[in-house]
């Protein structure tokens, strides 16, 4: 489990994949871990250098006190990318992690090659949910928000295909309630509505039909406001890299040797 420090940040990162080959980086969602990308992990490493990590306050990296914001996540970013001494990157975040793909894209366009942007949003309201998500965990711990797994799924797929979901249900479980709790703050706070336009990097947005979390809506309010960028909908819930997870490799894949 290699561990880097980051400003203070101990983050726990993996690469795989040829050293010589492009980088690809992977960006978890709210209470996941870098294993989240499994379903992926055999395809892009064929072709990538693959750089996943678990964002702050989530599986093995540090859980510093909340609450956290997105620009400070993308920050955590580029200090691995430094760490590691990676220039220039393609990026893919889901939800959580495509909301740092967002900021990291305003901020530091000159390291990002591509970007995906899976099942997120420009701003994912309303904010008093996010305040009642964050209390009710800081109240009874992260059993308070088990069913949210039942969000990132459909309901056909939850009943068929149990082996896959469980997994996710242990990360949840085992996301440390302070981590959660400041990405929930610092998911609250983001709202990028009236900057994504300025974002320059190739951009393909990706959203799943049955997105309660993260509806097509969102996707295609991303992909309309920034210049030139590519939707794609997938047959899923939020979780479309799982759910849908040979059409979503194949998609990012087509994107990125395209
Ligand atoms: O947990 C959810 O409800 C879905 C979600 C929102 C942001 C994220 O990363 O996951």
């Amino acid at each position: 489990m290699p561990m880097i420090d980051v400003a203070g940040l101990a983050v726990h990162y993996r690469l795989d994949g040829p050293e010589d080959a492009p980088v690809l980086v992977l960006s978890n969602s709210l209470g996941t871990t870098l294993d989240m990308w499994r379903p992926q992990l055999a395809a892009f490493s064929r072709r990538f250098r693959l750089l996943r990590y678990d964002s702050r306050g989530h599986g093995e990296t540090t859980v510093p006190p909340g609450p956290y914001a997105i620009g400070q996540m993308a920050g955590d970013l580029l200090g691995l990318l430094d760490a590691l001494g990676f220039d220039r990157v393609h990026f893919c975040g889901l939800s959580m992690g495509g909301m740092v793909g967002q900021s990291l894209a305003l901020r530091a366009p000159e390291r990002l090659d591509r970007l995906l942007l899976c099942n997120t949003a420009a701003v994912i309201g309303p904010p008093e949910a996010w305040d009642r998500r964050a209390a009710a965990v800081e109240a009874g711990g992260m059993a308070a928000v088990a069913p949210v797994v039942e969000r990132w799924f459909t309901a056909d797929f939850l009943r068929r295909f149990p082996d896959d979901v469980a997994p996710f249900a242990a990360m949840l479980r085992d996301t440390p309630p302070k981590g959660y709790v400041g990405c929930c703050h610092a998911i609250r706070e983001h709202d990028l509505r009236f900057l994504v336009s300025a974002i320059s990097t190739r951009t393909m947005v990706i959203a799943g039909t049955h997105d309660v979390a993260t509806p097509p809506g969102d996707g295609r309010f991303l992909a309309g406001a920034i210049p030139g960028a590519i939707y794609v909908e997938l047959p899923a819930a939020h979780l479309s890299n799982v759910e849908a997870a040979g059409p979503f490799t194949r998609a990012v894949l087509a994107f990125l040797n395209g």
